[in-house]
């Protein structure tokens, strides 16, 4: 099939990678600015921390524009800050054979295109593997790579058959929340600058993380809307793992069966980096869900306000984990 992916950090040049395995005609959409660093070099590499050698296919086609026409899917792998400079960038209609796959964390994204396109129908994909950014299109994941995708369409599920990706479909927003409940960690991670490791290992982080968890389960049962942990197992379960067994919580976690002390939440580039974060698709999503349905959430608006707060600094300014605890508890 024809595809292009859209912005080539983390995400796009994992996806992009398996794509060309599996055999696609692959474009890569990227910025003005980042051509010249991506002009030179020649191939997509994914390094894998899980495990065999490095993924390497030659690098496809890139162009700083977006046009969909000949396109059969575009998926959108840029952060939810600069989700609306690619809609800006799509022209005014999409194709009607082009599916548009928004993979952001969280579960605006597809509302967002289809509010601005209203006749198309865009296929929710979330991604259940951690990536990271090493140098231009170069990443390392430190988890199997899976996708889900809410579609039903056989040539979608089937586009990364043969890569080593692994494509599930799901169906609802069960998923989407569920992969959103884990995202709360992102934040903890960017205010201490630790990995997904740590909040299960360190007691104060891991207090933090349970406490910002145990408010959104009460929002989202108080506000009807489906959940569907990774770990598919009923929160309850999952909650007493990770107290007692907080290392098998992590493996029970489809995309963490394999996770290691490596696996930073992508917020922590964005700290570091000084860039806008997606605190407010994330834990932004829990307050203004806990609003409508009449229920407080002093620990997720106290983590919204501090990574607000942060986020932008140069050089980033990290907290001890006892102190956020501290922080999260007077909070609370
Ligand atoms: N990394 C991970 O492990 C995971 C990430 N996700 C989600 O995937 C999405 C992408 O994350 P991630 O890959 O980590 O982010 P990155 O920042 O690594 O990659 C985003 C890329 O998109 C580029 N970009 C931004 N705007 C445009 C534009 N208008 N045109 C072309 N390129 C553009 C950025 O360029 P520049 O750097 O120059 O701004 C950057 O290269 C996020 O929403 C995140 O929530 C989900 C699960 C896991
Ligand atoms: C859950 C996690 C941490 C997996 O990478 C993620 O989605 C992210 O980094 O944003």
């Amino acid at each position: 099939m024809r595809i292009r992916v859209i912005g080539a950090g983390a995400v796009g040049t994992v996806l992009a990678t398996h794509l060309v395995r599996a055999g696609h005609a692959v474009r890569l959409s990227i910025r003005e600015a980042d051509l010249p660093s991506m002009q030179s070099v020649r191939h997509l590499r994914v390094d894998r921390v899980t495990g065999g050698p490095p993924l390497t296919v030659d690098k496809p086609p890139l162009s700083t524009g977006m046009d969909l026409h000949d396109v059969d899917a575009a998926f959108i792998c840029v952060k939810h800050p600069d989700l609306r400079s690619v809609l800006d960038g799509l022209g005014p209609t999409i194709p009607s054979g082009c599916a548009l796959i928004p993979c952001q964390n969280g579960v605006g994204a597809a509302q967002r295109i289809r509010q601005r396109f209203p006749a198309s129908d865009p296929v929710a994909a979330t991604v259940m593997f951690n990536a990271q950014t090493l140098q231009p299109l170069h990443a390392r994941v430190t988890t199997e790579p899976t996708l889900l995708l809410r579609s039903g369409d056989p040539d979608l599920l089937s586009l990364f058959n043969g890569s080593g990706l692994r494509v599930r479909r799901v169906r609802g927003e069960g998923a989407a929340w569920g992969k959103l409940l884990l995202n709360l960690a992102n934040a903890i991670c960017a205010l201490t600058h630790s990995s997904f490791h740590d909040v299960v290992s360190n007691d104060d982080l891991k207090t933090c993380f349970t406490s910002a968890l145990d408010e959104a389960v009460r929002v989202l049962q108080a506000a009807k809307a489906p959940y569907r942990l990774p770990a598919s197992m009923p929160y309850p379960a999952f909650r007493l793992l990770l107290d007692r067994a907080p290392s098998l919580a992590l493996r029970a976690s489809a995309f963490h069966r394999t996770a290691s002390s490596h696996a930073y939440p992508s917020m922590v580039a964005d700290m570091v980096q000084g860039r806008p974060t997606e605190i407010d698709q994330l834990n932004g999503e829990i307050v203004r869900l806990g609003e409508l349905s009449g229920i407080d959430t002093p620990v997720n608006s106290q983590l919204v306000a501090m990574i607000r707060m942060r986020e932008g600094r140069q050089p980033a300014e990290f907290l001890a984990p006892a102190e956020l605890r501290q922080s999260l508890a007077a909070a609370g």
